[in-house]
């Protein structure tokens, strides 16, 4: 063993010697949870208040443990040493030894960031970083990045070896999950990690730039830093389809979060799971923004005025109410400005006052008639039913016709209560009804659908507007809401007394009272704040991040700025990606009309997946959907020249054997036509993210990456919509390592630079 190899095995032994270190103190810190946990679980008997307590903070528990599970894998991943001779290790939660000293250091804590931060150039105070690689619990391997190498001794000086962390990260075969980056961010993306909470941040980069992983490590350092606000309103994650969640699914539980909601912009409207697909030209128009006052016509629409009088038969009554009493009670219920179904309220109320009076007219009539028929004289003499009714009488008069089918039929034909789903559905159901109310230029005969058909997410902003303006007749739930406050001031004393004597507090790992206090619902069953959020649809959470939001319509945003408290948001995205007709353009014109310029951007212009042969191809297919637009940086060259192959659909299942055997261990993605999917997907039984073949319409493989992909008839793919090209550079920048392109045909003109 020469002296380098020598200092080397001792360098892994002092690093395996903290390690383990830190794995016990991790140890340590699970058991006194588990102990924990017990303990709340032996808390026996008392109240079902008591009860329902015990399962607050077990979960809470639960929780916790779970959090010290999932940091497990990769616990320490660097180690900083600065000038003064001081080393700190830095890692995925921060760790304290037995006197309280802190020997891990959670990699979102200031004291972590010049981990981040230091560059060759502007080392800052530190003299060497070390990348530590571990399997289990075993450090394999070390990596330095020397900043002042005269600052080290001799032996330091012969343990600097290894390639450099980031490019054996990058070189790893996919999984087809993705995985974290929390021990290679870069300096560009820690600048967007720790960005302020306040105030909107777009992150706008071409394609492998990080901007997905930048954005979830965003999330985790948010929790982390601003911990009191965000575990109350919690943090939403917006992404492009339901793959794309299950594939960054594993990110935030790996930086030990578990309280993040992940939805689809389709999964915004509590209750309707959007599962079918709206054609471009029904896109482009749910996405207008004109939609907004599409749907406030239709709202105005269902309050009406009957054509002449108001009839009502009534056992044999014909109550009747003036057009003109009518529409001043529309009129009056309108001025109001409440929400439709609120203000059905005071609408009804005053229809069955007068209603109540024109049962009086009726019954007022018919005595007279009677008298007439009788000639009875005692029956003689002015009769005024009506105006002898004072407000009780009235009151009493309405709840009784109130109770009358015939009576509710008549007023629910004039100002129904009415809910988001029926509005919407009736009124995409009716070409008459979107001709009225649609401005002229509005492309109406695109939203036509059969009624009953399955919701898109193209509806859930439709959905979401009509919710607002329709409200809910709320005054049930908002004097439940106040016994509530009284109850949750109970609840957090009890919940401060169980935290203090399970020792939970002083170790000042988690919960707050308060925060636990809150948690659960009345019914018994508890409730996170990731849960309660998700079902209540107007929830404003403290902090939004959307990713792939060049996809989202004008429509679409109007829905998430309701769901952001403060406009505190993170938007990710890129605008040469942008597939849907709807999507967006500029950032500006999407972000000014809620934010009017308050709001920044950061770019992200290194490219970590595709390398530079790819890119190249990449970087023709951009020209031609703009020659000003610039692709990002290949960190990697050196791979496989990408080729292009005369294939068919039935040549596929061959070309991806192909791949796979040339990848050796890794994923290929199959990219194909919207039209091709059903008959190329066949071809592929049992294909998931986690198979090694996956087959994808471009839709499906937003945001995804695989070792090798085979993009099937690019031309196709570039006559499928207005923005075939877009598309085409989706495709063909989902690849880590190797591009096919397989066509029968000619090759289109941008990817001529690809040889047969
Ligand atoms: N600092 C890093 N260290 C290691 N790997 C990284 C780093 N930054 C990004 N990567 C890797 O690069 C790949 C691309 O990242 P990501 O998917 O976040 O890019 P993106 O900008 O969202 O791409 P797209 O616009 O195509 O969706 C991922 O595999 C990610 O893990």
């Amino acid at each position: 063993m020469d002296n380098r190899q020598d200092a080397l095995a001792v360098a892994l032994d002092t690093e395996q010697r903290v390690v383990s270190g830190l794995y016990g103190r991790l140890d340590s810190a699970r058991e006194r949870a588990e102990s924990a946990l017990r303990a709340v679980h032996a808390r026996g008997g008392g109240t079902r208040q008591a009860m329902v307590e015990r399962e607050a903070l077990a979960t809470s528990q639960a929780r916790r443990l779970a959090q010290l599970n999932g940091v497990e894998r990769g616990l320490c991943f660097g180690r900083v040493d600065d000038r003064d001779g001081r080393s700190v290790y830095v890692g995925r939660i921060g760790l304290r030894d037995e006197e309280g000293s802190a020997v891990l250091i959670d990699w979102r804590a200031p004291a972590a960031r010049a981990f981040y931060l230091a560059t060759a150039t502007d080392p800052g105070s530190l003299v060497r970083r070390r990348h530590l690689h571990l399997r289990g619990r075993t450090v394999t391997g070390l990596d330095d990045e020397v900043f002042d190498l005269e600052g080290m001794s001799d032996g330091e000086r012969r343990t600097l070896v290894g390639e450099a962390a980031l490019l054996a990260a990058l070189r790893r075969g996919r999984t087809g999950r993705m995985g974290d980056v929390v021990a290679t961010i870069q300096t560009e993306q820690d600048r967007v990690i720790r960005a302020s909470l306040q105030g909107a941040l777009v992150v706008q980069g071409g394609p492998g730039t990080g901007k997905t992983v930048a954005a979830l490590h965003r999330a985790a350092y948010l929790l982390y830093t601003h911990r009191d606000t965000l575990e109350r309103r919690g943090v939403l994650v917006v992404g492009p389809n339901a793959m794309f969640l299950r594939y960054i699914g594993q990110v935030l539980p790996s930086l030990g979060e578990t309280q993040v909601v992940m939805a689809t912009l389709g999964e915004l409207f509590p209750g309707v799971r959007a599962t079918a697909a709206d054609p471009p030209a029904a896109a482009v128009v749910k996405g207008d923004i004109r939609m907004a006052g599409v749907v406030a016509a239709a709202v105005r629409d269902r309050q009406r005025v009957p054509d002449g009088e108001l009839v009502v038969e009534l056992d044999g009554l014909r109550l009747r109410v003036p057009h003109e009493t009518c529409a001043r009670h529309r009129a009056r219920a309108r001025a109001v400005r409440l929400t439709h179904n609120m203000a059905r309220k005071l609408y009804v109320t005053e229809m069955l006052k007068e209603l109540a009076r024109a049962e009086a007219r009726a019954l007022e009539e018919g005595l007279r008639l009677a008298e007439m028929e009788l000639e009875d004289p005692e029956l003689a003499g002015p009769l005024d039913l009506e105006s002898d009714l004072d407000e009780i009488d009235l009151a009493v008069a309405s709840e009784r016709l109130w109770a009358q089918p015939e009576v509710r039929e008549a007023l629910d034909a004039l100002w129904p209560e009415l809910t988001p789903s029926r509005l919407i559905s009736e009124l995409l159901s009716s070409p008459e009804k979107l001709e009225a109310l649609c401005p002229p230029d509005l492309d109406w005969r695109a939203l036509v659908r059969p009624a009953g058909a399955a919701w898109t997410a193209g509806d859930v902003p439709l959905l979401d507007e009509a919710a607002e303006l329709l409200g809910q007749d709320d005054s049930a739930a908002r004097a439940a809401g106040r016994r509530a406050e009284e109850d949750l001031r109970e609840r957090h004393l009890f919940a401060r007394e169980v935290l203090q004597t399970t020792g939970v507090l002083e170790e000042g790992i988690f919960e707050r009272a308060d925060v636990l206090a809150e948690r659960h619902a009345d019914d018994g069953s508890e409730l996170t704040t990731a849960d309660r959020a998700a079902r209540d649809r107007t929830w404003a959470y403290g902090h939004v991040i959307v990713d792939e939001a060049q996809e989202l319509s004008a429509m679409a945003w109007r829905l998430v700025m309701r769901r952001v408290a403060a406009k505190s948001l993170t938007v990710v995205g890129d605008l040469a990606q942008t597939g849907s007709a709807a999507g967006a353009r500029s950032w500006g014109e999407v972000l000014d009309p809620y934010l009017e310029g308050r709001w920044r951007e950061e770019r992200l212009e290194v490219n970590y997946r595709t390398p530079a042969e790819i890119m190249e191809v990449a970087a023709d297919v951009l020209a031609a959907i703009d020659p000003s637009l610039t692709p990002p940086r290949s960190v990697r060259d050196g791979g496989a020249p990408p080729r292009a192959v005369r294939a068919g659909l039935a040549d596929l299942p061959e070309l991806a054997r192909e791949e796979l055997a040339a990848i050796g261990e890794g994923r290929v993605g199959v990219v194909v036509p919207d039209a091709l999917y059903g008959r190329a997907a066949a071809l592929f039984p049992g294909q998931d993210l986690d198979a090694p073949v996956t087959v994808l319409t471009v839709t499906r493989a937003k945001g995804l990456e695989f070792d090798a992909v085979i993009v099937a008839d690019p031309a196709a793919i570039l006559a499928q919509s207005p923005n075939g090209a877009q598309d085409l550079y989706v495709a063909i920048t989902r690849a880590t390592r190797r591009l096919t392109v397989a066509c029968e045909g000619e090759l289109p003109p941008s990817l001529s630079r690809l040889t047969t």
